[in-house]
């Protein structure tokens, strides 16, 4: 192996090429693209890229030694130690140096809000390159809980969620400097760091009145307390059970909160483990940043290729597009609404694709019952009404549906929720309510209730919030008087304009639908004035419990152990 000398560094030949011969791959393949792609692949001098970092404001302060950083260091050297995980910034033998760095202070593009730490590309990066592999061992799972903790308390059918809470406050708070894990462990924000919304004040919370997250907000806030005190605290809790494993000093409510704070917002579900699905808290993979628009996302696979497998399984990451060097990574956390994200995170993107508001659709089919209970003459019983309800039970809906919003869209089910409710004698010509395909128009005035539908109750939604948009687009653009404001206060405010706005495209476009259906005059009289089915408040609970909102559900698909009522 001839080393040879570029830029006054050495490298090995034989490991770079095999480097860059797959990072020409798209190339030409020429000489000069050679030295261009080894040059590119490799690192300059050790320490530039940090240098680098520390001008443009990306490592933190810049006067006095920052911690953030030595934990950094720390946590680099655990990974390269404890688990061989290649981080290095030199080039050696057969590897290029590790393509990314990670950066103590990282903001938002738009808001120029902190987004805390984050990594970057320290040289450029081509689409599908590796980007990190962690192995499973040096990662916080519902296994490595039970192994801390023992099995005798935390039994395999345990929440992994919970099973997880216990063994981060086990490593921070009852083991501390004695933890495996502290190199990892120093490097986790705390609870005022990440400011998900369960952790907020009621104050700042009520900048947000009007907005469903509220609601769901304080369901989590229950939720967590419940599932404290059936676990830890109390006479049979873990906490009097086994007091020197659980001491109670450590094992408090705040602890646990600030445990959830980081499970939220950092855990992943993997997916293709041996063992099945399982949730997990990656060292360094965790210290990407979300972007709506990545493709990337983290999963795990067997250790090495299938010639050389030691059996062992790893997290690993690939590139989803070219980086250029110096700009920040991104992964996707899923397709989450800011809703979602402010409640888990502790941060909403601007221009999110996948934010939606939810609205709740309540119809009570006008049963002869229900009717005499309105005492209003003037409206009528609906004949089908009956067979309204008996339908909905036999396809196990209840007469109100909770639906997320989006700017552009609105979900299936709901139309053919509201085709149903508003059928009336003269679409069903005497033939069986089950006879209908749903997911097709049924009639024009049907049609035309079910969109009149739809807007009065995304309207319902906007006349919840006790401020408009337009106030709160003012209060945004006084950017002294804005700046004044707390963290979460700014969230919140720009949380519930992008709700306002979203739903007040939602109005205009639904109208504009109707307009362009040729939905007439008539058609909206019917509409309005009989549309059979009284569109009721979105709290109202007529007919038993209420259904599970749009957000518990997309909440109970990640595994949360949330029920929001
Ligand atoms: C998995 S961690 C990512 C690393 C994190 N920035 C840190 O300092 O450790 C997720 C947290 O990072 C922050 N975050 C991630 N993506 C963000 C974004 N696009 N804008 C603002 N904050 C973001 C939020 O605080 C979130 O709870």
């Amino acid at each position: 192996f001839v080393p040879s000398n570029i830029n006054g560094q050495t490298y090995h030949h034989d490991a770079t090429i095999t480097t860059t011969r797959i990072l020409m791959a798209s190339g030409e393949g020429g000489d000069k693209e050679w030295a261009k792609a080894l040059l590119e692949s490799t690192a300059a001098i050790p320490g530039v890229f940090e240098e680098e970092m520390k001008m443009k404001g990306l490592l933190g302060k810049k006067t006095g030694a920052n911690p953030k950083l030595t934990a950094n260091a720390r946590l680099v050297s655990w990974l390269s130690e404890e688990g061989g995980v290649y981080l290095s910034e030199e080039s050696t033998w057969g590897e290029a140096p590790h393509p990314m760095a990670i950066s103590t202070e990282t903001k938002d593009e738009i808001t120029n809000e902190s987004s805390g730490r984050g990594l970057l590309a320290r040289r450029d990066i081509n689409d599908g390159d590796n980007l990190l592999k962690v192995p499973i061992k040096l990662c916080l799972t519902k296994s490595s809980a039970r192994t801390a903790l023992g099995k005798d308390v935390l039994p395999s059918e345990i929440n992994e969620y919970l099973a997880v809470a216990c063994q981060l406050i086990h490593e921070r708070y009852v083991l501390g400097d004695k933890s495996f894990f502290k190199p990892y462990i120093d490097v986790l924000p705390e609870t005022e760091e990440v400011n998900p919304t369960f952790t907020w004040s009621d104050d700042d919370l009520s900048f947000l009145n009007g907005s469903p997250v509220i609601a769901a907000t304080q369901s989590l806030q229950m939720k967590l307390q419940r599932e404290y005190d059936s676990l830890l605290g109390g006479d049979d809790g873990l906490c009097n059970k086994y007091p020197s494993r659980f001491p109670i000093e450590h094992y408090t409510m705040e602890n646990w909160t600030w445990a959830f704070a980081m499970l939220f917002s950092r855990a992943i579900r993997l997916r293709n483990l041996k063992e099945g699905e399982t949730l997990a808290m990656v060292p360094y993979a965790d210290l990407i940043n979300h972007s709506p628009f990545s493709q990337a996302y983290i999963d795990a696979r067997e250790d090495g290729d299938w010639l050389f497998s030691s059996g062992e399984e790893e997290v690993i990451l690939y590139a989803d597009r070219g980086y250029r060097r110096m700009e920040q990574i991104y992964i996707s956390y899923g397709q989450k609404s800011n809703a979602e994200l402010l409640l888990l995170y502790g941060f909403a993107v601007e221009r999110n694709p996948y934010n939606s508001v939810d609205v709740t659709v309540a119809i009570a089919p006008l049963t002869e019952s229900f009717v005499k209970e309105l005492n209003d003459d003037t409206i009528p019983v609906d004949p089908l009404a009956e067979e309204k309800v008996t339908f909905l039970a036999s396809v196990g809906r209840e007469s109100l549906v909770d639906f997320p919003c989006y700017a552009d869209r609105y979900p299936v089910e709901l139309l053919e929720f509201l085709r149903l409710m508003q059928m009336t004698p003269d679409d069903t010509r005497g033939k069986p309510l089950n006879d209908f395909d749903y997911s097709r128009t049924i009639s024009a005035a049907n049609e035309a209730a079910v969109l009149s539908s739809v807007i009065e109750a995304v309207t319902r939604q906007i006349d919840k919030y006790p401020n408009t948009e337009e106030d709160d687009a003012a209060l945004i653009k006084d950017k002294g008087m804005f700046r004044l404001l707390s963290y979460n206060q700014r969230m919140a405010i720009r949380h519930r304009r992008n709700e306002k706005r979203l739903l007040k495209r939602t109005i205009a476009a639904l109208e504009n639908q109707m307009r362009k259906s040729g939905l007439d005059e008539i058609d909206l009289d019917r509409a309005e004035g009989s549309t059979l089915g009284q569109l009721l408040p979105g709290e109202e609970r007529r007919y038993g419990m209420k259904q599970k909102t749009a957000l518990e559900d997309r909440l109970d698909k990640m595994g949360l152990p949330v029920d929001i009522r």
